[in-house]
């Protein structure tokens, strides 16, 4: 900051010392040696700046997109119907980038440029009051333009980040419906698609070039007219004698210093107004709270649990459908240690009913039991870690086998391989996983697809069975294995309900006929629940019905397959 200051007096010293060399020379020598040094401490500190803005500002990123995927894992699930994947996705990797950028290289180079500035100005006033005085004049309307613009570049990015966000949320799930897109030949019409959405994006960014260029071209014009202000006024200045040349030139420099700062600060300020705008969403994220705690309520002694279920007088609508009530006055009671088969016509609720018991929703009105406690005073955590589940579609993450089975218990990393193998020899799942060339370690593809349905549900099966819960949630697969798969499966599943409360979508009559009770799902509540002989007794009742029509059906399949 003093190195124009010293200038000057280099400046002064050659000026003023008319012919005498050896004065001059002595003067200049012991300046030019100062000035190194003043050099020298400037590089140190400006490296110095450099490192320790770049690596705060980075932790400051980490942390920021940790705890954005913290507070998206803390939502409750009606918050993931209402909110698409790729939106969060964008969030969590787009908008915290340029957050990132904005508070880290931008934040770094901000501050130098405000230090700039601000000392820059003082030794303009040092130098000078009443040119400094008359050179500012321009600060003020400067200031003006740049709010304005500050407002409407902050707007036009929350807009792009918006944008962005639908053309992720786009990509996200054809990418990964991939084969449902080449199964209809949409490849074509997805891309037109995506471009539309990236035009949108374009169209912005166009519109945020224009303003940018806009007011860059003011503040350069602004610094120009500036320095030509100093060598008007400075000019006068020194030809009445109120001013030294070098005094003139320490000025100048000044002025372009001040200057470059000040076009630094406008590429500061257009960041930072960016970062705000891609940081709305993210700050609405942070603070949101989720609608029931996950992990604060009763925890009750786990080896005391018994695991009767009944669920008194429920309602309930999907957040997002309150118009279609799912169930209105719903009861069941599922015995401790019993299994619960449930069917009913797709979209009676088979599904939505295992969701309440998980306690994802919450009931409008009614409530659930376990041994007799409302699941709502019950710890979320300690409540899931009771249940099993086993869906459909088992979802494996893309990891080794090992770690998929290792998933199911409490605290994965005390999990022993002995358990793991234990677990997949009771499922049924040991000597396939072995018969791949790195057994265990084998890592399954994204959702598991290298895997058939009956490995990936053997696989489920361990998982669950690592967890040893007290009770079990079953869906039941739709989709016919072949023979030998549906056998396994079944022996697994078996062994898996040995010993704990079931409730099963039940989709298979071996399944329903070893049940201890069938409830059977129509118009918002149990219309019918007993054994399945009793049931089956009943002539004109739904079961009864069900089970001709699923009688039917199969033979309609036979007959087309033959
Ligand atoms: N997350 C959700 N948000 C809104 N509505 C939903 C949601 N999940 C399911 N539904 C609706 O709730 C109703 C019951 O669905 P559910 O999946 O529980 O039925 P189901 O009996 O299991 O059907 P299926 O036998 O076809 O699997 C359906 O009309 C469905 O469209």
């Amino acid at each position: 900051m003093s190195a124009p200051f010293l200038l000057g007096k280099v400046i002064d010293t050659i000026y003023t010392s008319g012919t005498d060399t050896e004065i001059m020379t002595a003067s200049l020598t012991s300046l030019c040696i100062m000035l190194t040094g003043v050099f020298l401490c400037g590089g140190a500190a400006n490296a110095a700046r450099v490192y320790l803005m770049q690596t705060s500002g980075q932790k400051i990123v980490r942390n920021l997109r940790a705890s954005v995927f913290s507070s998206i894992l803390r939502q409750e699930v009606a918050f993931f119907d209402r909110t698409r994947t790729g939106e969060l996705i964008n969030r969590l990797s787009a908008d915290t980038a340029v957050v990132g950028r904005s508070i880290t290289d931008n934040l770094s180079d901000g501050l130098r440029a405000v230090a700039q500035a601000v000392a820059g100005v003082s030794m303009m006033f040092y130098v000078s009051p009443s040119l400094a005085s008359f050179v500012l004049l321009i600060v003020p309307p400067m200031a003006g333009i740049a709010i304005v613009y500050g407002r409407y570049l902050r707007s036009i990015s929350k807009n792009t980040q918006d944008t962005l966000a639908q053309a992720t949320q786009l990509a996200e799930e054809r990418i990964s419906n991939m084969r449902t897109v080449r199964a209809f030949g949409k490849e074509l019409s997805e891309v037109n698609k995506y471009i539309q959405k990236t035009d949108q994006v374009f169209s912005l960014a166009k519109k945020e070039a224009v303003i940018r260029a806009g007011f860059f071209g003011v503040t350069g014009l602004s610094g120009n007219i500036m320095i030509l202000s100093v060598l008007y006024k400075g000019g006068l200045l020194m030809a009445s004698q109120h001013m030294s040349v070098g005094e003139l030139s320490s000025f100048l420099m000044y002025t372009f210093w001040v200057g470059i700062s000040i076009a630094g600060l406008s590429s500061f300020y257009s960041e930072l107004m960016k970062g705000f705008g891609a940081g709305t969403r993210l700050w609405e994220l942070l603070d949101r709270k989720p609608e029931f705690p996950l992990n604060e309520g009763l925890v009750l002694p786990s080896d005391q649990l018994k695991g009767q279920l009944e669920f008194h007088d429920v309602s309930f609508a999907y957040p997002t459908r309150k118009e279609a009530p799912i169930f209105q006055n719903l009861s069941l009671l599922v015995p401790a240690g019993t299994i619960m088969a449930v069917v009913g016509p797709s979209g009676s609720g088979k599904s939505t009913l295992v969701s309440l018991l998980l306690r994802l929703y919450d009931p409008d009105a009614g409530f659930i039991t376990i041994d007799g406690h409302d699941i709502r005073d019950l710890n979320p955590y300690w409540l899931r870690s009771q249940i099993g589940t086993v869906s459909q579609e088992p979802v494996l993450f893309s990891c080794s086998i090992k770690d998929n089975i290792a998933y199911g218990a409490e605290d994965p990393d005390t999990v022993t391989t002995e358990d793991i193998y234990r677990a997949a020899r009771v499922a049924n799942a040991y000597n396939f996983i072995q018969g791949f060339p790195k057994g265990f370690d084998t890592v399954v593809g994204e959702k598991g697809v290298l895997l058939s349905g009956g490995q990936k549900q053997r696989i489920a099966i361990a998982r669950a069975l690592l967890k040893n819960p007290k009770i079990l949630l079953l869906d039941e697969a739709t989709s016919a294995l072949d023979a030998e798969n549906e056998l396994l499966v079944q022996e697994a599943l078996e062994r898996l309900m040995d010993g704990r409360t079931v409730v099963v979508i039940a989709h298979r009559l071996s399944t329903i006929q070893s049940a201890n009770a069938v409830a059977v799902l129509d118009q918002q509540h149990v219309a019918e629940c007993g054994q399945h002989a009793e049931l089956l007794g009943n002539r004109q009742g739904l079961f009864r019905k069900l089970m001709e029509k699923q009688a039917f059906l199969q033979e309609e399949q036979k007959q087309a397959l033959r």
